[in-house]
């Protein structure tokens, strides 16, 4: 096979929508060397600027008010550690390969067409919690300037379009010089208030909440744990950006290591302390003014604020930071999840249809979420939504962990190209859907009321042990259709880093690094990995 050509310089044609925007940022490709320019640090702040959103603070309220304030603790507690131990995996793969989540999951377990299913997960991810951002934006604009819900929720919508199709670019540049701003913002004035007022912080602690269960009670902390979980996805975000890191080396180990724990699931230290932060507000709210809904992050704001400032300023400082927070993470989760929904078309239509059709139905989804009021039932809806979460999340984990690295059966090296995989890998699969299957029967009570608050248990558990004995029964024999692409180089050094070689892609006349081509006996040369899925 001597057709295909290692590239000197680049050819100037007209690009089409598909290359045009996958080059932008490498969506749904591997992301070459030459794109990944910058320190493990930078890439580190960028990827913590994302989680100044304020859901965390609406959902530990919503469970320190429910369950009480052991219970909710107890609950955030267990919810990160679980979502800390499956990021691990997940960040060093994303990381060290430099591929999204969508491409792990179709060669740690999925196969090709399999992973369609988890960008549909995903893509609901960003749209529920589209819906959830955009409610508490709403809530901030009808308290600051008196707007009516419903068109909150439509302006909180209609704002992102315009961001999403032009500014992506300098919204990054936004996210890392604000971040530290956040912090300053979210955790002085509680620590001003528990500073302040001494006894809130016993009295907090003591909160028994609408149930008043006494103590800890297994039941409510799983109850409040499953809400919690459905931030487990958020490390799918995390990996969009971690996957721009620097090749590991022995020179620069440590601070790569240090870089993708903190940067990965690192995210839910942080996390976590919104949650509780949440719960406290809530609880302090309730206690100052009760009738006002002390979920509402706006409210929990304007109230903390209200102690260090003059009423009017307050109220201003808390409108200011809900909208630009919400501003910020909901142009990533329309950004995020048009990608996931054109990832999901494009390999069953092999059709690329351009972005922009994909961030409009997302946004019309969670704007019909929005006026349905699902602020109201948010628990419920984020409580369903985990059971998926979790058992996608710890299928691709586990697959990494113990199949790749412990027992060998799923291969090390990363593979997402069509052709190269099984349409379907019954490990990932049947383990997926064994998983979510038993954990939602079990959340609607269809295991009797004692299994009722177990789901996410149920779905953690059973796909952590089913990954494995799949890839057992199996013999890892679905992981991979083919093992030689027809290129003679490998796509992988025996450091295991991807190796940078050009080639140029008979199909789309594009230069391509090492890891995202293969040979097309249909084309008669090398073409990358995104025209093959097109073809
Ligand atoms: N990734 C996200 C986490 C939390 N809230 C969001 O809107 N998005």
């Amino acid at each position: 096979m001597s057709e295909y050509s290692v590239v000197e310089g680049q050819k100037s044609v007209k690009k089409s929508p598909s290359v045009n925007e996958t080059l932008e940022d490498y969506t749904l490709r591997y992301a070459p060397y030459s794109f990944r320019r910058w320190g493990a640090a930078t890439v580190a702040i960028t990827a913590l600027g994302g989680i100044a959103y304020l859901a965390d603070f609406s959902i530990g309220a919503s469970i320190g008010m429910t369950y009480g304030t052991t219970n909710a603790l107890l609950a955030i507690l267990f919810a990160a550690i679980i979502i800390f131990l499956t990021g691990i995996p997940l960040a060093y793969y994303a990381a060290r390969y430099n591929i999204d989540l969508d491409l792990i999951t179709r060669g740690a377990g999925f196969g090709y067409y399999g992973s369609v299913i988890t960008s549909l997960i995903f893509a609901s991810f960003t749209f529920i919690f589209f819906a959830l951002e955009g409610s508490i934006m709403a809530q901030g604009l009808q308290l600051g300037l008196h707007i009516p819900l419903w068109l909150g929720y439509l302006v909180s919508t209609l704002m992102v379009i315009p961001l999403v199709i032009y500014g992506m670019k300098a919204l990054s540049h936004l996210q890392i010089w604000t971040t530290p701003l956040w912090l300053v913002l979210m955790i002085g004035p509680v620590l001003y208030l528990v500073w302040q007022q001494p006894t809130l912080t016993d009295q907090f602690f003591s909160f028994q909440g609408k149930n008043g269960t006494t103590g800890a009670d297994l039941a409510s902390v799983m109850l409040g744990a499953g809400i919690c979980l459905s931030l487990i996805m958020q490390i799918g975000e995390q990996i969009d950006y971690l996957r721009f890191m620097p090749a590991k080396t022995p020179e620069n180990s440590r601070s790569w290591w240090l870089a993708v724990i903190s940067a990965g699931p690192g995210w839910v230290i942080l996390g976590a302390l919104k949650q509780a932060i949440g719960a406290f507000l809530g609880f302090y709210l309730l206690t100052l003014t009760p009738g006002i809904n002390s979920t509402e992050p706006v409210q929990q704001f304007n109230a903390a604020f209200h102690q260090m400032l003059p009423g009017g300023f307050a109220l201003t400082l808390a409108v200011i930071l809900v909208v630009i927070s919400q501003i910020k993470i909901n142009v990533t989760n329309a950004y995020s999840g048009s990608l996931s929904w054109t990832s999901a078309y494009t390999r069953v239509r092999r059709h690329y249809p351009g972005r922009i059709v994909f961030v409009l139905i997302n946004l019309a989804i969670a704007l019909a979420l929005m006026e349905g009021d699902m602020f109201s039932v948010l628990g419920n809806i984020l409580g369903f939504y985990a059971n998926f979460a979790i058992a996608w999340v710890t299928v691709v984990a586990i697959d990494i962990a113990v199949n790749k690295y412990l027992l060998k059966l799923s291969p090390k090296l990363p593979e997402y190209r069509k052709g190269m995989l099984y349409n379907v890998n019954p490990v990932g699969m049947i383990a997926f859907l064994a998983a979510a299957g038993l954990s939602i029967a079990a959340f609607f009570g269809l295991l009797g009321p004692f299994l009722m608050p177990y789901s996410p248990l149920i779905a953690l558990v059973v796909a952590a042990v089913l990954t494995p004995i799949m890839g057992l029964l199996t013999g890892g024999k679905y992981y991979l259709k083919h093992t030689d692409d027809g290129i003679a180089e490998t796509r992988y050094d025996v450091s295991g880093s991807p190796v940078s070689t050009l080639y140029h892609c008979v199909a789309c006349q594009q230069a391509y690094e090492r890891p995202d081509v293969l040979y097309s006996t249909h084309h008669q040369g090398v073409i990358c990995s995104l025209c093959k899925t097109l073809h």
